[in-house]
């Protein structure tokens, strides 16, 4: 080992004292940690124990350091649910008077008679009867279904209704059947219940439709006419419905220049009083107007002002806008008319509320209730030229055939009108085959 000089001897003594006051340091401070990790492990034992006294956790567990993390998962993919995908299952098949396409209503008000009936599946509910419970009491319901017999589903953006004779309009501004997810939506009118089985009248839908939910029309949520034509005391009632979390907005709240809390919170029954009042007159106006500028003091919805808006609307204190198609279709209805043959067959058929022992080869309906019923389906069948825009134009002398209930229906199209030539009973038309579903 080489010599030390003194001054460098010096340099190293001076360096091992600063080492050691250093160490020293380092322990005082580890120590300090130590007694306040301690002091800070007893606060969160304290805070455990007293959230486990109320029932919140597991009582006198000591707190332990928690362990090495351990390297993250990989991130599940949400729910399918979630995402927006689901597997359906029908609740029901509709039966119904109409057993193909051709001749169907294209919307349920075109053919008030149109009858059909849905049974609720038993594999649906334990008991199916049960989840009908109450809709008695309503005249219509929405039905949504699947276009089963679309063929394939479509992606075109744009469709032809047969209404518009060949113009292209996209697909969502239509009923159009064919559309991504093949559903449909039909306003029914409601009969009767019996059991698990639904009576319908006013559908647009083919025997063996898949339904895949009901639900009740509520005409004060679901038409704006009805909404817009609120009188005070009907808003009252819409108030207190609103208490319920399931149909009101209240906890949507967004603008605080609405709801105005002061700052101490809601203290007094007068403080209270007034911020009910406004949440009354927010629900209201969230539900009755349609824009902010709308909105005033007053929770009653007024018409509106002469507003200058170019969309068309069916009267002036409606607020639904529709298309120009709907309101002026460039297809006009046609008269329908009877050959005295197709007349004579037709009031040849029993209806479907006849009993007793009837000869089994005598025409009878199984939906319809009446002859008159049936002329007045076919009509509104007929009426609304239920021919597709290539029949229309290119097939105008051919005749067309619909089927209807049991009946197959035969009659050719002239200017501005139909005439049925033939009403021809079919014993099994409407028997809900396989096939069908
Ligand atoms: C224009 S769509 C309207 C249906 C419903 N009201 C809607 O707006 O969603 C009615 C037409 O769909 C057709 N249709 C009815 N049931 C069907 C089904 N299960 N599958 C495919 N097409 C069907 C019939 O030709 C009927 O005239």
């Amino acid at each position: 080992m080489a010599p030390v000089c003194d001054c460098c001897c010096e340099k190293v003594q001076k360096l091992k004292l600063q080492v050691s006051v250093m160490r020293k340091e380092t322990r005082n401070l580890r120590q300090m940690l130590d007694s306040a990790t301690r002091a800070h492990r007893k606060q969160l034992n304290a805070v455990y124990s007293a959230v486990s006294k109320a029932g919140l956790g597991e009582a006198g567990k000591e707190l332990t350091p928690p362990p090495p993390a351990a390297p993250a998962p990989p991130a599940a993919p949400p729910p399918a649910l979630e995402q927006g995908i689901i597997q359906t299952a029908p609740i029901g098949y509709i039966s119904s008077c109409f057993s193909v396409k051709n001749g169907t209503p294209r919307q349920p008000t075109i053919c008030g008679p149109s009858r059909a009936e849905l049974r609720i599946q038993p594999s649906v509910f334990n008991n199916p009867e049960h989840a009908l419970l109450g809709l008695e009491q309503y005249s219509h319901v929405w039905i949504i279904f699947l276009f089963h017999k679309n063929g394939h589903l479509s992606n075109k953006a744009k469709v032809k209704p047969p209404r518009l004779n060949g113009r292209r309009v996209g697909v969502y501004s239509t009923r159009s059947p064919h559309r991504p997810n093949a559903l449909g939506l039909t306003l029914a009118t409601l009969d009767k219940i019996v059991g698990d089985t639904i009576h319908l009248s006013d559908i647009d839908m083919i025997a063996g439709t898949p339904v895949l939910d009901i639900k009740p029309y509520i005409p004060a949520y679901d038409s704006p006419q009805t909404r817009t034509h609120k009188e005070p005391n009907d808003l009252n009632t819409h108030q207190s419905d609103a208490s319920s979390d399931e149909e009101s907005n209240i906890s949507n709240l967004p603008t605080p220049q609405i709801l105005t809390l002061n700052s101490s919170g809601v203290s007094s029954q007068s403080s209270l009083h007034r911020v009910l009042e406004e949440v009354k007159a927010f629900v209201i106006q969230d539900d009755f107007c349609q824009s902010e500028e709308q909105v005033s003091d007053s929770p009653v919805k007024k018409a509106p002002e002469s507003t200058v808006d170019d969309r068309p609307c069916y009267g002036e204190e409606v607020y639904s806008t529709i298309a120009d198609w709907i309101r002026a279709p460039p297809v006009s209805s046609l008269e329908v008319r009877f050959t005295p043959r197709a007349e004579k067959e037709l009031a040849e058929f029993l209806t479907s509320d006849v009993s007793g022992p009837v000869d089994g080869v005598k025409p009878r309906f199984k939906f319809l209730h009446s002859v008159e019923e049936a002329a007045a389906a076919i009509r509104g069948v007929l009426s609304a030229d239920p021919r597709s825009i290539y029949m229309r134009n290119r097939c105008r002398d051919r005749l067309f055939f619909f089927a209807l209930d049991t009946a197959d229906v035969t009659c050719w199209f002239g200017r501005g009108f139909a005439e049925v030539l033939q009403v021809r009973y079919v014993e099994h038309q409407n028997a809900i085959t396989e096939e069908t579903k």
